[in-house]
């Protein structure tokens, strides 16, 4: 399937680059998410946190389309992801949470091969990839194979490839998991400098609070339910907490965070 780039409708300034409204999921009788709303404006990192199970993982596949949303409506730069597939996904880039490159094709044509996808040409396909693998410090390693890299710049490689197509909102499904702590780190910095100078939204989603302190704004899910959005300060100030950490555990109930704070020291 090629997703056309052309299919880019005029978008009012104000539009997030997403905006969730009332949508639940369920599994059978389990409810992954439960009138979840929530919003990632352009130029912003938001981070969407909760422990394992919380449903950050099928709402990332709400948004993508992997299963339709039958409730609610998810909007990418103010199209609708049922009504107008096409534009919202060529708004959309993702980095999943298992790793999606091709190990024994070099960077380049891993980024090439994504980029025809995408219905773009050869030449402007190879442009682009200088472009975005610049955009994370990479640029060196285009014809290095991508076995050869380092967990941390691989990842990095899966950001390049998800600009390709110039999208609007970049989504990342627990982009550190494996990462060391100093790779970790320059993940952060990329994406933070990509928000900064390009003016994309980046929703964040992670289950280690340490990696909130860098957000605009954070989104707290526990159990398929929002239970704080807010600025970080807004969320210490709400949980009457220094500590980011502690916020965490007060908006969720402590009994129920130990899986978070676990992560968190095992990060540290
Ligand atoms: N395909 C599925 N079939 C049945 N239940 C599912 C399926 N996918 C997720 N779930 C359930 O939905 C809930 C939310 O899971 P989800 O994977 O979205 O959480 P998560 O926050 O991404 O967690 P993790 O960080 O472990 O991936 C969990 O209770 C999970 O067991």
């Amino acid at each position: 399937m090629t997703i056309a780039p052309q299919s880019r409708a005029p978008v009012a300034p104000s539009e997030p680059a997403l905006s969730v409204t009332g949508v639940t999921h369920t599994f059978g009788a389990r409810k992954a998410l439960d009138d979840v709303t929530l919003e990632a404006p352009r130029g912003a990192f938001t981070a969407l946190v909760g422990q394992n199970g919380a449903g950050k993982t099928t709402l990332f596949s709400l948004i993508t389309r992997l299963y339709d949303n039958r409730s609610g409506t998810i909007r990418v730069l103010g199209h609708d992801v049922r009504r107008d597939p096409a534009a919202a996904l060529s708004q959309l880039g993702v980095v999943f949470q298992s790793r999606t490159l091709d190990l024994e094709l070099t960077v380049l044509q891993n980024l090439l091969y994504h980029a025809a996808l995408h219905g773009i040409g050869r030449r402007e396909a190879k442009e682009r990839a200088y472009v975005a693998l610049r955009r994370v410090s990479l640029e060196g390693r285009a014809k290095d194979r991508v076995r050869a890299l380092s967990g941390g710049q691989m990842r990095r490689v899966e950001i390049a490839r998800a600009l390709l197509h110039q999208p609007s909102l970049l989504l990342l499904d627990e982009p550190t998991t494996g990462l060391d702590i100093g790779s970790r780190r320059t993940l952060i910095e990329e994406v933070r400098r990509l928000i900064d100078e390009d003016g994309i939204g980046v929703l964040w989603a992670t289950h280690l609070v340490d990696e909130i302190e860098v957000a605009d704004r954070v989104v707290v899910l526990h159990k398929g339910r929002v239970m704080a959005d807010g600025t970080v300060d807004e969320l210490r100030a709400r949980a009457g907490a220094e500590d980011v950490g502690a916020a965490f555990l007060a908006v969720v109930g402590a009994d129920d965070a130990e899986g978070v704070v676990l992560a968190r020291r095992a990060s540290a």
